[in-house]
């Protein structure tokens, strides 16, 4: 978090009169998105993504593949369904600027893929992207044979010098800042001469799930993939040399983008179905049907899609989000709203998020009355009788949705910079006031 910033647009929360009861399309993951693009991008053949979320992480990462010379084409699917982007593979080609936004999943899959370009690509982004931790992916794509010019700074901005191929092979990281490192590594490893043997030598590892959507999608693409949780050594993946195989690629809906709207049921003892919700899946957002559950809803896997249902009763809970950091803001909201204390754990790495979301989360709800401290690795909240006020968002995404998860229990919440929302979710307040009146 930096210092309190001062924005014009105040976006007021609206507050629930009753029982929500609507059904919301939540559109796909940016995980999976951005993902797809990557591996789409580096295939021997064209592919399809049907349903990719377009905001502003997602752009970002389709501009900068276009910018290195991807063919990325609207179009409709191949069954003539759906809205879809052609992804038309080509020889990378470098003396290209990428604009990395405050996009981790740009910032960090990208550098890999400039390592493989015949020339300079130029790393660039928002003030916060200097900051967020990249000496993981620098370090190990030096290790395996590529040339980095970051004057020293281990970060943003910097010039990947693409030499048109890199050698791969065995290194070692710490991925304790962000799982991110791990699934950048992996990705575009296929196109690596020796492919890939990563070992995370850190002390913690946040975000597994999002590892195991990286080698789920790999193996989509015909990729061969060792790795812990089929056999492997522990923290320990490789992957071989291959071509990647162009497919036709369904995107999910982002069920970390579903959470405002299913906490939005659970507070107002309403119902919100979410369509598309998939029977399995690697997206962290799943566990949402389990902590929202003890947090007093209740749900049910459907036809229609996920039924999630509330009492109005809402309940503390005691929880390891190290697995789904990105949770976390969303939870504190509705922590702030229940009747007994939640200690949440195991995501000191949000300080290097978005914001420093710990201290954001403690700053934003303790100005609306609210009694958060941090922890060392997490925070513990104290719910109290709330009152209106700025809610801040320090340009995150998921603070402007905590914020309003607030506002539907608390008169006079108003969002600063609500737009920050486009980072993943740019329809947010329509979709937000549509939900609040039934659509
Ligand atoms: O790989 C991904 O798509 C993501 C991994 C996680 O990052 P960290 O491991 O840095 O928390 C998550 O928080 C982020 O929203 C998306
Ligand atoms: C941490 C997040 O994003 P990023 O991909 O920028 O790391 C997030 O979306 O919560």
């Amino acid at each position: 978090m930096t210092e309190t910033p001062v924005h014009p647009a105040l976006w007021p929360a609206p507050l629930a009169d009753g029982a929500v009861d609507a059904t919301v399309t939540v559109p796909g993951s940016k995980s999976v998105t951005n993902r797809g693009l990557v591996l789409a991008a580096l295939a021997a053949e064209p592919g399809w993504l049907r349903r990719p979320l377009r905001s502003r992480d997602t752009l970002l990462m389709a501009g900068a593949l276009r910018a290195l010379g991807v063919g990325i084409e609207e179009g409709v699917g191949p069954d003539g369904s759906g809205e879809a982007w052609r992804v038309i593979p080509a020889a990378l080609h470098g003396h290209a600027t990428v604009d990395v936004g405050n996009a981790g999943t740009v910032m960090r899959f990208l550098p890999p893929v400039a390592a493989l370009a015949d020339g300079p690509v130029r790393f660039d982004g928002d003030p916060r992207s200097y900051e967020r931790p990249l000496t993981g992916v620098i370090d190990a794509l030096r290790a395996l044979g590529a040339r980095i010019d970051d004057d020293g700074r281990g970060s943003l901005p910097m010039t990947v010098h693409g030499g048109g191929a890199l050698d791969g092979g065995r290194v070692e990281i710490d991925a304790s800042s962000s799982s991110q490192f791990v699934s950048a590594l992996l990705l575009s490893a296929p196109r690596f001469n020796q492919g890939v043997e990563v070992r995370h030598v850190g002390a913690t590892l946040p975000s597994v799930p999002h590892i195991r959507m990286t080698v789920d999608m790999l193996r989509v693409v015909g990729a061969q993939v060792d790795e812990p949780e089929t056999g492997g050594e522990p923290n320990v993946w490789r992957v071989s040399p291959s071509a990647l195989l162009g497919r036709d690629l369904v995107v999910e809906p982002d069920l970390s983008n579903a959470q405002p709207f299913l906490a939005a049921a659970l507070i107002t003892g309403g119902r919100v179905v979410i369509p598309d919700w998939p029977e399995r899946t690697t997206q962290p957002g799943d566990q949402l049907r389990q902590i929202f559950t003890e947090m007093g809803g209740s749900c049910e896997l459907t036809e229609r899609g996920l039924v999630f249902t509330g009492t109005g009763r809402v309940h503390g809970i005691d929880v390891d989000l190290s697995e789904v950091g990105e949770l976390t803001p969303g939870i504190a909201a509705v922590a702030a709203l229940a009747d007994s204390p939640s200690t949440l754990r195991g995501v000191a790495h949000l300080r290097l998020h978005e914001t420093d979301r710990l201290a954001a989360l403690t700053k934003e709800i303790n100005g609306l009355g609210g009694e958060v401290t941090e922890t060392e690795d997490g925070l513990h909240i104290r719910p109290r009788t709330l009152h209106g006020g700025i809610f801040h968002t320090y340009d995150d995404h998921r603070m402007a949705t905590a914020g309003a998860i607030i506002g539907l229990a608390v008169e006079g919440v108003r969002i600063e910079n609500v737009a920050t929302t486009a980072k993943t979710l740019p329809d947010f307040p329509r979709m937000w006031t549509g939900m609040l009146a039934g659509n």
